[in-house]
């Protein structure tokens, strides 16, 4: 492992990862890795969440494909130094922000959608100069080998490389001194990843979950509020971080909202749901029965039947559910829907400040205002009004989470700063000494009052003041030189 690492460090060393038309190039490499290679991709992912091809395309590979175009086209203006406002002692002087790789950067992807959720964060570090060691989840073994089998074929086998394996191998990986830790999966793990990287003082990104929750207000209307949670819901068996986890509303909505989401599942699924190509299933065992034992003592509305053979468990609604019960106090990852009712809004909001910070909320209503204050009275991740899940797919929009749902954010623009430095450079003459004695003992009260005007001053009018800075600076300049401080 060691010995792994250091390769890809000696490659990052060699800086052929830094220029922006060898970044540019792997982005292409990459893409057409994608283009090319589509079908082995789809049927990875089908083989290991029993994915029908379209369902694998529009949740995994669209957005990969849309975060390489995004980096091709707007990387050229990201990586120049962008110049920034100087003050009067620095005025002649060169100051700007240049962005710079981190290094080494380690991704720990994770099962639920494998090929986006390691991908993605491979994009942002590419962008951003890295060298990177991808760490497939070992629960999703099909992407995971394709990933290791596809990535060498098409970018630098150095730079850039798989390590697969279990919990061994990434215990032993997390040893290693990384530039940067990009960790997705459960909270539990974030914080081992956390305390290994605190190690070497490496910086993390760490994409976690949490129970994300659903308001429903009376003011909506249900039809389309039910259609697009059971899509958000089900989608992935409900193996997605950012699914809503539970609806919160007034117990007067409940019975509607059970008989559309049952009316939509029809809908969406079929009589049969087993047979649907777009229902997928559990990733394995430990998950199955884990997921069942949140059923106890709950009052299914529908749904409930499971199949351990093929890992089946149907879309379920459980109803009247009691916050204290295990459903509520774990992020269920499956395809069951709790309802807690409410009084009101206020209660609502209780509830959920009571509670971890989710990675997402969703709030359901006509009315925009009731949406805002939500937003201003909680905290998530991210919220989409009105829907649910959509604010993944916005790269300009950071995707992250806040407290217990993770720390970091990416997506876009979001991951070539996350994987980069923003360097401050100030760059000055060795002329103009006479200006600098200002600074310089022995001090004196008037130096402090000049250190003040120069530094402290406004001018509301950009250009007449910046006019009169200069002139000040000259003056000041020609006083010290003259002997006068
Ligand atoms: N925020 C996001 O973008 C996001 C995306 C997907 C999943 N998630 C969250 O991830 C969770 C589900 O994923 P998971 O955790 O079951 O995935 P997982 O089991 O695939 O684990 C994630 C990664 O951690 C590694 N790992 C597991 N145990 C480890 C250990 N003891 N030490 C070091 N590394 C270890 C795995 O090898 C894997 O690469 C859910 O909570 C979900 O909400 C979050
Ligand atoms: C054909 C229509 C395209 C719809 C696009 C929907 C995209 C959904 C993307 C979901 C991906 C979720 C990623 C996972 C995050 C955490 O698990």
């Amino acid at each position: 492992m060691e010995r792994e690492v250091q390769r890809v460090r000696q490659a990052f060393l060699s800086g052929r990862s830094r220029s922006l038309r060898f970044r540019l190039q792997q982005l292409e490499a990459l893409r057409r890795m994608v283009q090319e290679r589509e079908k082995d991709i789809l049927a990875a992912i089908a083989a290991d969440l029993c994915k029908s091809e379209f369902n694998a395309y529009s949740q995994e590979v669209i957005t990969v494909l849309g975060e390489i175009d995004f980096m091709l086209e707007n990387l050229p203006e990201w990586v120049t130094a962008k110049p920034v406002k100087k003050n009067l002692l620095t005025m002649l002087d060169e100051a700007y922000i240049q962005p710079q790789p981190l290094g080494v950067v380690l991704i720990i992807g994770a099962w639920n959608y494998p090929f986006v959720l390691s991908i993605q964060p491979l994009i942002g570090a590419i962008a951003a100069g890295n060298a990177v060691i991808i760490k497939p989840s070992e629960l999703s073994e099909n992407t995971a080998k394709i990933v290791a089998k596809l990535l060498p074929q098409y970018l630098d086998q150095d730079l850039y490389i798989v390590i697969n394996g279990g919990v061994e191998e990434t215990t032993e990986l997390l040893k290693q001194r990384f530039d940067h830790v990009f960790y997705t999966g459960n909270t539990a793990v974030g914080k081992i990843v956390m305390e290994a990287a605190a190690k070497h003082l490496t910086p993390v990104t760490l994409e976690l979950g949490g129970k994300s929750p659903c308001y429903i207000d009376k003011d909506c209307d249900l039809d389309i509020v039910c259609r697009r949670i059971t899509w958000g819901k089900y989608m992935n068996c409900g193996q997605t971080c950012i699914a809503p986890d539970y609806i919160l509303c007034e117990a007067s909505l409940q019975s509607q909202i059970v008989w559309k989401i049952k009316e939509t599942v029809k809908e969406f699924y079929g009589e049969n749901i087993k047979e649907s190509p777009d229902y997928e299933r559990i990733i394995n065992l430990r998950h199955f029965k884990r997921i069942l034992s949140l059923l106890e003592g709950q009052k299914i509305a529908f749904g409930g039947e499971t199949d351990e053979a093929t890992r089946y468990i149907a879309p379920t609604v459980l109803t009247d559910v009691d916050p204290k019960t295990k459903v509520m106090q774990e992020e269920i990852f499956g395809p069951i829907l709790p309802i807690v009712p409410v009084k009101n809004v206020d209660e609502a909001i209780d509830f959920i400040n009571e509670r971890e910070k989710p990675l997402a909320l969703y709030v359901f209503s006509h009315n925009h205002k009731l949406i805002k204050r939500m937003i201003a009275e909680t905290s998530s991740g991210g919220v989409t009004g009105n829907d649910v899940i959509m604010h993944f797919t916005l790269n300009s929009l950071p995707f992250g989470g806040v407290g217990s749902s993770g720390m970091g954010a990416y997506h876009g623009k979001h991951s070539f700063d996350t994987f980069s430095h923003q360097r401050p450079c100030l760059l000055k003459s060795l002329k103009r000494e006479g200006a600098n004695k200002l600074r310089y003992p022995p001090n004196s009260q008037s130096k402090v009052d000049w250190g003040k005007f120069f530094l402290l001053k406004r001018f509301n009018k950009e250009k007449y003041g910046l006019l009169l800075l200069t002139f000040l600076g000259i003056v000041a300049a020609v006083l010290v030189k003259a002997g006068y401080y």
